[in-house]
C-alpha cells in the first residue's frame, strides 16, 4: 500500500525525516498518531506527491507520488488540516472536481451532506469551521478514490458530526477503500482503526501494527503497587491500584487501549 525507503525530508532550516523507513501493507482505516510537529502533515504531503523527498523513495499503490502521474492522482484524495477557501457552493465545488475522478458519485455527495444536515447549495465561504469540515469531508469521500488521506478532520466537528463521520468512514471501508487518517481525537476514532502508526517526539515510527495484534507485543497487568520503572512502559490509575502497560506479549487475547499505547510510547511513564 505505501512504503518509504530511506526517506529524508528537509524544510529550509529543518530536517523532519532522516532516512526513514516505513511500510504499511495491511489495514483499511490506518491511524497516524503523534504529537504536534513530528511530521504527520509532512508525511501526507510526501504520500500525495505535494512535497518531494530530499532523498529516498516514496511509493503508494505501486506509484511514485512525486511523479504526479494522472492514474495515481485519480486514485487518491487528500483533505488537508487547513481547508482551502473556495468561493463556490458545496455542490458546485463537487461538480468542479468530481469529473476528475472516475468513481465520483454525486448521489453519495448529496446523501453525505444530508447526513451532516447540510444543504448542497450553501456557499463554502459562508460555513462555520465545523460545517466547512463536514462539507469538505462529504466532497472528498464522494470522489470514490481507492485511497483517501484525511488530516485531522474531526477537529471542530460536534459530537453528532463525529458520529456521522465515523459512519461515512465505515461506508468507505465497506466499499474496499483505504483511509489514512491523522488524528489527535483518538477516542472519536479508535474503534475504526484497524492499523495504527505512532510517531514519537523524534518523529520515529515506534508502532506500526494491526490494532487487534497489539497484544502480540504488549500486555496489561493490574497491580496494587508500582513495580520498578523498567518493567512497564506506562500505567493507568485504577481505584485500588494500577494497570501497567508492559512491553511483553500478552499470554491471552487482550484488548490493548490505544490511548494507553500512545501514552506509553509518546507520553512517558
Ligand atoms: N512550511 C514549513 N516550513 C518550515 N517548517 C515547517 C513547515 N511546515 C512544517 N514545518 C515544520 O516541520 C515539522 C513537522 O510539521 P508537520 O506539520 O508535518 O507536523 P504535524 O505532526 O502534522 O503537526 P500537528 O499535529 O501540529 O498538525 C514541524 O517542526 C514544523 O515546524
Amino acid at each position: 500500500m505505501f512504503q518509504l525507503e530511506k526517506v529524508s525530508f528537509d524544510y529550509s532550516d529543518q530536517r523532519v525525516f532522516d532516512r526513514m523507513n516505513l511500510e504499511v501493507t495491511t489495514g483499511s482505516v490506518i491511524g497516524i498518531l503523534g504529537p504536534n510537529g513530528v511530521g504527520k502533515t509532512t508525511l501526507f504531503q510526501l504520500l500525495t506527491g505535494l512535497y518531494y523527498p530530499s532523498s529516498g523513495k516514496v511509493s503508494v499503490l505501486g506509484y511514485e507520488p512525486r511523479l504526479r502521474n494522472k492514474q495515481y492522482l485519480e486514485k487518491i484524495s487528500y483533505l488537508p488540516e487547513n481547508l482551502p477557501n473556495i468561493e463556490l457552493s458545496i455542490e458546485a465545488y463537487g461538480d468542479l472536481i468530481g469529473p476528475m475522478y472516475p468513481n465520483f458519485n454525486r448521489k453519495k455527495l448529496v446523501a453525505y451532506l444530508t447526513a451532516f444536515d447540510l444543504e448542497a447549495d450553501l456557499n463554502l465561504m459562508d460555513l462555520s469551521a465545523g460545517m466547512k469540515r463536514k462539507a469538505f469531508v462529504s466532497i472528498m469521500l464522494s470522489l470514490g478514490t481507492p485511497m483517501v488521506f484525511l488530516d485531522e478532520q474531526t477537529k471542530e466537528m460536534d459530537l453528532e458530526g463525529q458520529r456521522i463521520f465515523r459512519q461515512l468512514l465505515i461506508d468507505a471501508q465497506s466499499d474496499g477503500r483505504m483511509i489514512v487518517i491523522a488524528t489527535h481525537h483518538l477516542r472519536a476514532l479508535e474503534q475504526l482503526l484497524d492499523q495504527v502508526l505512532i510517531m514519537d517526539r523524534r518523529g520515529h515510527v515506534v508502532i506500526n501494527h494491526a490494532t487487534n495484534d497489539l497484544d502480540q507485543v504488549l500486555s496489561l497487568k493490574d497491580v496494587t503497587t508500582l513495580p520498578d520503572e523498567t518493567l512497564y512502559l506506562t500505567y493507568q490509575r485504577l481505584p485500588f491500584g494500577y494497570r501497567l502497560l508492559c512491553h511483553t506479549p500478552s499470554s491471552e487475547p487482550t484488548d490493548i487501549p490505544l490511548e494507553l499505547v500512545y501514552q506509553g510510547f509518546v507520553g512517558g511513564k
